[in-house]
């Protein structure tokens, strides 16, 4: 079953939606985004997000210490690095926390992502790369040039409801990361955010999987 992880969360409303529909992780995204959240405010936001929730913090290029502290603090369960962090940076981080650690990789050519399945991370992410934007571009990649051996993988890139079958199966992803297909007007939609949950465990039910 692919799980699913509902990013860019910044309101008390926002938890009340996931806490309601009960996705696998949730994103507080501390890079520089229209979704950017401070420390005290994600620390509130956790304190009223269901415990079976996980929520990742998601990071650019950041301090490693500015991480560390947010681990330690337990204001984070999982850490996304969503920037340029090479090898090197990853292992200093996971020297330091026992969270584990999501890289992001958004790639150009198919020889990206076999340079991502490389990282010592627990997990690689594959979102779309866009010149100037690090993330949340609400645009789909070229599903093709993900080689048939990746698994563990997080799929993100302009996931919505309506695509969200035909990406899983085809790519089947350890889980779907998704961002600007459950907002309207900058914000989370509670209706984009239940048709998508509903329609991944419609794709996993098995009931489309002839089409593909
Ligand atoms: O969401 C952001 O604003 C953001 C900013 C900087 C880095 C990553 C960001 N979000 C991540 O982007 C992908 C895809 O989002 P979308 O569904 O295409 O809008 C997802 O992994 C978010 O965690």
């Amino acid at each position: 079953m692919a799980k699913v992880k509902i990013c860019g969360l910044r309101r008390e409303e926002d938890i009340m939606i996931v806490n309601r529909y009960q996705p696998d992780y949730i994103g507080f995204v501390f890079a520089e985004s229209k979704r950017k959240v401070t420390k005290e405010e994600a620390r509130k936001l956790k304190a009223g997000l269901d415990k079976s929730i996980k929520a990742a913090g998601v990071f650019v290029n950041a301090p490693v210490m500015d991480i560390v502290e947010l681990c330690r603090e337990n204001i984070i369960d999982v850490v996304q690095l969503h920037g340029d962090e090479e090898e090197g940076y990853i292992r200093e981080l996971k020297k330091n926390i026992s969270q584990p650690v999501i890289k992001a990789v958004r790639p150009r050519v198919k020889e990206d992502i076999q340079q991502g399945l490389a990282f010592s991370s627990d997990y690689l992410l594959l979102d779309t790369y866009f010149e100037g934007q690090f993330g949340g571009t609400g645009k789909p990649f070229d599903w093709s040039m993900i080689p048939q051996n990746a698994e563990n993988f997080f799929l993100a890139g302009g996931l919505n409801s309506s695509n969200v079958k035909e990406a899983i199966l085809i790519c089947h992803p350890f889980c779907v990361d998704i961002s600007s297909g459950v907002e309207t007007g900058g914000f989370k939609d509670e209706g984009k955010v239940k048709a998508f949950i509903e329609a991944v465990r419609l794709a996993e039910s098995g009931y489309f999987k002839t089409n593909f």
